[in-house]
């Protein structure tokens, strides 16, 4: 491990009197400094997509550029388990700043060396390089979270900063669309515009970056402060044990997360949940399109909406699952995987002509499957000792990705081509419907009681 990773030091504790000021000060500083920074990764997860209409313009085809994009999810699904690995060793301050830098960087690169953008096999690798970089910032917010906030508190935190993705993806848009018409006019003599789709979020990432390095803090145990059971007096087993002792890898994998049950039930889950966030999001401008006659503007409007809608699903769902459920997460994932699939099955049967009805069931959808999304991230950090957080989460994110979003580009896709619309809406509402059973098996398990 480089040494500029390795988590922070524990310093000697503060005088008893400075602890609750200290604690109340850097837990809200901390959450903003991840929330920020996980938004940053969000700007620079699908601005390709923005890109992709002028490099259409420019030759390339609907299926080359969708390959180039490709890369970025199967990339993502790697280095989020993998990196998972490396970041529940490492100090969460500079890794979440570190992989927005990178991130930012490759972005930047893309932007300014047009050869980057002038061949697929070119941009498979770059977007590959953004993917892997991507993946940086999942684990070290989950580090966060589970250092700085206690099991009975960690659906309604993890929920709040959960939409911090909605809120960059939902900002990425705007903020590329600005930097491809600056870029228009300020192109350095030699730029097109749409490289602004790359160079301005990534400027913004960087400033995020630097903000949020400065708000982050790994451990409490690195600021003088107590562990957050200790603090909060809210242990995760009865006989009120805290794993403070860092992880080799091997014990990570071996000890916590690969021989662990429950973490490969929620992993499983992931695949059908996946299937159904990015086969809804992936395909509906070409389905609002294709089948419905929206034009590019108005399925541009149900794709925001999809995206914005997930904020208040994502704070009801942790809320519901927190104090209706008692911290159960299996029940309110049901739920709203249930009112997903009504959803998916109403957007899917409305005919022609009735444009207000798939909006509205577009919105459902967006802000029922959020929730389950934002559910299982929770549950790897519930089913696991802190230290193992991050790699929990990345084991279900490596499901997730390979097994979910890219299987709903690839499979739907041929499903789509080969035997319509129809049947690819019906396979969407089996794997929804599985999704929805998948929480059935951890529907009695809560918080962290798994460990007892
Ligand atoms: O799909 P991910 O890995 O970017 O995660 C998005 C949400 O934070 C899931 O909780």
């Amino acid at each position: 491990m480089a040494n500029f990773l390795k988590p922070a030091k524990h310093i000697e504790p503060l005088p008893k009197e400075q602890v609750d000021d200290t604690y109340k000060k850097l837990r809200l500083q901390v959450f903003i400094g991840i929330f920020l920074g996980y938004a940053g990764y969000y700007l620079l997860r699908k601005n390709f997509s923005l890109a992709m209409p002028a490099l259409i313009d420019e030759g390339f085809s609907k299926t080359e550029l969708g390959f180039a994009l490709s890369a970025i999810s199967i990339a993502y699904g790697f280095s989020k388990f993998i990196m998972g690995t490396v970041s529940d060793r490492s100090n969460a301050r500079v890794f979440i700043t570190l992989g927005l830098v990178l991130t930012a960087i490759v972005n930047l690169l893309m932007g300014f060396i047009p050869v980057l953008t002038s061949s697929v096999a070119i941009m498979f690798v770059m977007l590959f390089l953004n993917g892997w970089f991507q993946g940086m910032g999942w684990p070290p917010s989950g580090r966060v979270l589970v250092h700085w906030y206690s099991v009975s508190e960690r659906g309604g935190k993890t929920a709040i900063w959960n939409v911090a993705h909605n809120v960059g993806g939902g900002l990425m848009a705007p903020i590329a669309l600005v930097g491809i018409s600056i870029t228009g006019t300020l192109s350095f003599g030699y730029l097109k515009g749409f490289e602004g789709a790359f160079i301005y979020p990534a400027i913004i990432a960087l400033i995020i970056a630097l903000i949020s390095y400065m708000l982050v803090r790994d451990t409490p145990q690195s600021m003088g402060l107590p562990p957050i059971e200790d603090y909060r007096q809210d242990y995760p087993s009865k006989n009120k044990e805290t794993l403070e002792v860092e992880l080799t890898t091997k014990e990570i994998l071996f000890k916590y997360v690969l021989n662990n049950k429950w973490v490969w039930m929620i992993a499983i889950a992931n695949i059908f949940v996946y299937f159904v966030r990015y086969g809804v999001l992936d395909w509906a401008p070409t389905y609002l399109n294709e089948e419905k006659g929206f034009n590019l503007n108005e399925s541009g409007w149900a794709y925001f909406l999809y995206e914005w809608a997930g904020i208040p699903g994502t704070l009801l769902c942790g809320y519901i699952s927190d104090k209706v459920f008692k911290g159960r997460r299996g029940p309110a994932g049901f739920i709203f995987m249930l009112g997903v699939t009504i959803a998916v099955i109403i957007y899917w049967l409305n005919p022609p002509g009735n444009p207000l009805i798939d909006n509205m069931a577009l919105i459902a959808i967006g802000f029922l499957i959020y929730g389950p999304v934002m559910l299982i991230g929770l549950q790897a950090l519930d089913y696991v000792p802190k230290k193992a957080a991050g790699t929990a989460a990345g084991l279900t994110g490596l499901f997730g990705y390979l097994g979910g979003a890219v299987m709903a580009n690839i499979i739907m896709g041929m499903v789509v081509d080969s035997l319509g619309w129809d049947s690819g809406f019906l396979l969407l509402t089996i794997v929804s419907v599985l999704a929805m059973l998948s929480f059935i098996f951890t529907w009695n398990k809560r918080g962290q009681e798994v460990l007892k």
